[in-house]
């Protein structure tokens, strides 16, 4: 991919927030896009293209289909800018079309280059994260990029002008708390007691508040910065690194996986498609539904089934050849507590030699066992969400992935 110095070509296309200028200073690379399908959906509409979108975490796991999500789903836009310290090769794959893309390869954490490619923007996207349950980062660096990656993301908004700003924020920051209390079918109000000791879920809680505190705050111009915060489940879909870890598992033990969790517990989880959509929609109504919407938090959800975590996975694993062994644990809970324990401390003891992080630890097996699942329909009522993906489809869109054995997501 070519790489460009100075401000982002393509901008002067598109006009910045209460007229702001952009600012310079980041390695990018401009990539038209849009298939000829969207090309034709342009044309249709009436509606002119002068937004200027930022995607924070653009090359992740849900950035990636929230990028393609506003491609497809916002006519509105003129410009997409795709933040990440990581760009993906498959940016590379969209053509020329009317919507300038950006690639921006940049640091969360470095204030200067958020400032940067916040500048101009009308809204951000903020989903760029340090996504660690298995001790592969330190503390110190997961607070870092996740929270004062989101503090950077604020002044940027602010400083600049941008007035709407969405944030991925976790079911996470509610629980399952350390006291592995369950939380069935809740909605946003409904009472539990978040208490953390992990740094991930610690993490995103203080960056959801900063993000919410921040709502109302006023932006260059004078005008009022506009907030929320989406909570999704756990996350599947095209691109879930985790369920491709366990389809290799399952291959590699002839075609099995052994029951760990009991059917009974309940994990909430959701497609990314619907999580994308719920993005694409929340950005979109935020500037007509400020006063309803600014400083709110949303569940992402949609009608993926309630199962355990290892009986959702084998919706998709099980079309592919796997088994689950095992209509009980196989592993007394005692003996699952005693192996994620004995592979801490292995973590701890092994540090200064190499990195050993395997899928199981106190924390990740007490997130597994604990129910919690939301059931609400506040995305609904404050901005007309309807999951864009039934069920049957997210199911078959991600069998369809798993069996298709690459990497990318389409
Ligand atoms: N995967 C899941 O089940 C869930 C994820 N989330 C949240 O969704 C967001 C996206 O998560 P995923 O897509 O699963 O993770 P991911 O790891 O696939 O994506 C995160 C992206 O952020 C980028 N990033 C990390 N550190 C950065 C930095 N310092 N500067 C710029 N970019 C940086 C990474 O390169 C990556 O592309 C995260 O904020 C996460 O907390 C929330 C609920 C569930
Ligand atoms: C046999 C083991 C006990 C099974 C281990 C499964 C775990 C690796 C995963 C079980 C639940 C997952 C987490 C959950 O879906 C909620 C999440 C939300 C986020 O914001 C980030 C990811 C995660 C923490 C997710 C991570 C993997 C699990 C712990």
């Amino acid at each position: 991919m070519g790489q460009e110095g100075g401000g982002a070509s393509g901008r002067g296309l598109c006009h910045g927030p209460a007229g702001l200028g952009d600012e310079d200073g980041l390695p990018v690379a401009s990539l038209g896009v849009l298939g000829p399908w969207q090309q034709q959906g342009m044309a249709d509409s009436a509606q002119a293209q002068k937004l200027v979108y930022l995607v924070t975490g653009g090359c992740g796991f849900l950035g990636e289909h929230v990028v393609r999500m506003l491609l497809q789903q916002e006519p509105r836009l003129c410009e997409l800018r795709v933040f990440d310290l990581h760009l993906g090769p498959w940016l590379e794959e969209l053509e020329t079309g009317p919507v300038q893309v950006t690639a921006i390869q940049g640091d969360v954490t470095q204030a200067h280059e958020v400032a940067a490619a916040v500048a101009g923007a009308h809204v951000v996207i903020h989903t760029a994260g340090l996504v660690d349950v298995f001790g592969r980062a330190s503390p110190e660096t997961i607070h870092e990029v996740n929270v004062q990656g989101t503090q950077n993301v604020i002044e940027a908004c602010v400083q600049n002008g941008t007035r709407f700003l969405v944030y991925t924020s976790s079911m996470e920051v509610v629980g399952p708390n350390i006291k592995g209390q369950p939380f069935y079918r809740g909605n946003e109000n409904t009472p539990y007691e978040a208490a953390h000791r992990h740094p991930y879920p610690r993490s995103k809680a203080l960056a959801e508040r900063l993000v919410l505190e921040a709502n109302g705050r006023k932006v260059r111009g004078g005008l009022p910065l506009v907030t929320c915060a989406l909570r999704p489940t756990g996350i599947y879909g095209e691109g879930h690194q985790i369920m491709k870890d366990f389809y290799h598992q399952g291959l590699r033990l002839g075609g099995r996986l052994l029951r760990a969790i009991p059917a009974s517990v309940e994990h909430g989880r959701v497609y990314v498609g619907n999580v994308a959509w719920m993005h694409v929609l929340v950005a979109r109504e935020l500037e007509h539904r400020a006063p309803l919407m600014g400083g709110q938090v949303y569940f992402c959800y949609d009608n993926s089934p309630y199962k355990s975590y290892e009986d959702f996975n084998m919706e998709f694993l099980g079309p592919c050849g796997l088994r689950l062994v095992g209509s009980r644990p196989l592993l007394p809970y005692w003996l699952l507590l005693f192996l994620a324990t004995l592979n801490a401390l292995l973590q701890w003891l092994l540090r200064p030699l190499l990195l050993y992080a395997p899928l199981l630890n106190p924390y990740t097996l007490a997130v597994a066992n604990t129910t919690f699942t939301v059931s609400t329909d506040k995305a609904l009522r404050h901005f007309g969400y309807e999951p864009l993906f039934s069920w049957e489809e997210s199911r078959a869109r991600t069998i369809r992935w798993v069996q298709a054995g690459e990497d990318s997501t389409q």
